[in-house]
């Protein structure tokens, strides 16, 4: 246990309606005893004063005192919830600064400690910072799947099936010298581990399906110069973020927005206009949306005309397309069958919700019905991948000794033990928890 006491604004910002001050640590009781003369009943709350140093009563406020170990951090915490004005808090801060022993928490801080003392798994954990940030509805879906331990308790089970197969390897392994060793036992852990390897490779599958939600769609718009790219991005953002000119070549840099599409998060780049030209600074955006093409998940393809040049991204990107005509409020005759998949116009509006239906095409299936885990992070990926390819390996190893295939099974087990931060996860934490905000 940690014997430092910590303390933080756990409400975000100020001046708000109610501001929530947040304690954790051995020193809890005092500070209540300090700040507020008496004890609340532990887990009701308690209209109580706030105390300055001097004993006078800074604020009144709803008080809440957890005893560890059944806390949000495990340890004696306790709630301060006052009234959210910015002097008011700074006078509640100095009243927890003047007790000694009593430091503000760090980012991520009750959170860490809530993993240290076993509240959480670092996969809990990790969904808990992605509840606090999510902007759309299936982030929210996906983190609170994560936070409530969704995601740990699949790979509770798994991490149970390798612990069964490598008892039963290690238990035939010791009797291997015996008489009547049962070999339909070894062969019955064998064919659970078939099916906990086809189990992790379809759970690899929807990592993208994971990272998508969480991190956003990246679709790029691109085309050549004059398209009508910057004026599209900005009515989608229903902003001028793009300057919009007549001028071929106006964008230089890549501007992005962030969508709420259905619920999902997209994230919409804005690119210079492609064509060979010998202009320095224009060329330097091409470079910059070459950049961009090579991490999209789904361009769209504009041009104003059915017959402009579009064959230049393929050099680059080679991942779906939606190929937009635009302008379509000044085309004097239709397209010829086949050369735009839609047709646009920012002036009038339309085609916008036939495109917007388009992108939501390659939007991940997650349904309330189907609330899945996934995985989330690259440290999940790679971490998944070790796991499929040992079991791979001690599957496939039939021919080796079992010693070995016990081996693999064991390594299986040590990244998964890394995914829930039961191994090896000092150098981590660090990370893991700078994403945090202050007071979670
Ligand atoms: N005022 C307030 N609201 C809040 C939080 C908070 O810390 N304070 N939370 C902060 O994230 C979330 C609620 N999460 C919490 C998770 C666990 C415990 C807790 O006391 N756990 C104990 C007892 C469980 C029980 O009685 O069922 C435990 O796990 O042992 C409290 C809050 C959202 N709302
Ligand atoms: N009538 C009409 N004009 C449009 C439409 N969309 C864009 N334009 C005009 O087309 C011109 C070029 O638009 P931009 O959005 O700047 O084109 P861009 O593709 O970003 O061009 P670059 O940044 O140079 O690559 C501007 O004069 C726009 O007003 C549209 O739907 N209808
Ligand atoms: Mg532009």
């Amino acid at each position: 246990m940690n014997d430092e006491t910590i303390y933080a604004l756990s409400s975000g910002g100020l001046p708000s309606g109610v501001a929530v001050i947040r304690i954790s640590g051995p020193q809890t009781q005092h500070v209540l005893d300090a700040l507020c003369g008496r004890m609340p009943e532990p887990r009701f709350a308690t209209l109580l004063p706030i105390r300055n140093r001097n004993g006078e009563a800074l604020d009144r406020g709803l008080v809440l005192y957890f005893p560890g170990p059944a806390s949000f951090t495990g340890e004696d915490t306790a709630e301060l919830q006052i009234h959210g004005g910015r002097a008011t808090v700074r006078a509640a801060f100095s009243a927890l600064d003047a007790i000694p022993g009593l430091r503000a928490a760090e980012a991520g801080e009750f959170s860490r400690r809530a993993f240290l003392n076993g509240k959480m798994d670092l996969v809990a954990v990790e969904g808990l910072a992605d509840l606090v940030a999510a902007d759309t509805e299936m982030q929210r879906r996906l983190a609170a799947e994560q936070a409530s331990g969704g995601l740990s308790r699949l790979y509770e089970s798994w991490a149970k099936r390798l612990t069964h197969a490598r008892a039963m390897i290690e238990a035939e392994l010791d009797f291997a010298d015996e008489e009547d060793v049962p070999g339909s036992v070894a062969e019955t852990i064998w064919d659970d581990m078939r099916l906990l390897h086809q189990d992790v490779v379809n759970h690899i599958s929807s990592a993208q399906a994971g990272e998508i939600v969480r991190d956003g769609l990246r679709v790029v718009i691109a085309g050549p110069p004059n398209a009508g790219k910057s004026s599209l991005i900005n009515y989608l953002a229903k902003r001028d973020v793009a300057i919009v000119t007549d001028v071929p070549g106006t964008t230089r840099d890549v501007l992005h927005v962030d969508l709420d599409l259905y619920g999902f998060a997209v994230r919409l780049y804005d690119t210079a206009g492609l064509r060979d030209t010998e202009d320095l600074v224009e060329r330097e955006g091409i470079r910059r949306t070459h950049l961009s093409l090579a991490e999209a998940h789904l361009v769209l393809l504009l041009r104003d005309r059915p017959d402009a040049e579009i064959d230049s991204v393929k050099s680059v990107y080679t991942g779906p397309v939606i190929r937009v005509g635009t302008k379509v409020d000044r085309q004097e005759s239709a397209w010829p069958a086949g050369t735009a998949d839609v047709m646009i116009s920012v002036e009038t509006g339309a085609g916008i919700p036939e495109l917007l239906a388009r992108i939501g095409a390659y939007l991940p299936d997650i349904s309330a019905a189907n609330a899945q885990a996934l995985p989330t992070r690259k440290r999940h990926f790679d971490n998944l991948r070790v796991v499929e390819d040992n079991l791979g390996q001690a599957i496939d190893a039939a021919h080796v000794g079992l010693d070995i295939r016990a081996e693999f099974l064991r390594r299986a087990a040590h990244a998964l033990g890394r995914i829930a931060g039961r191994v090896d996860v000092e150098n981590l934490l660090d990370v893991i928890f700078s994403e945090f905000c202050i007071g979670k």
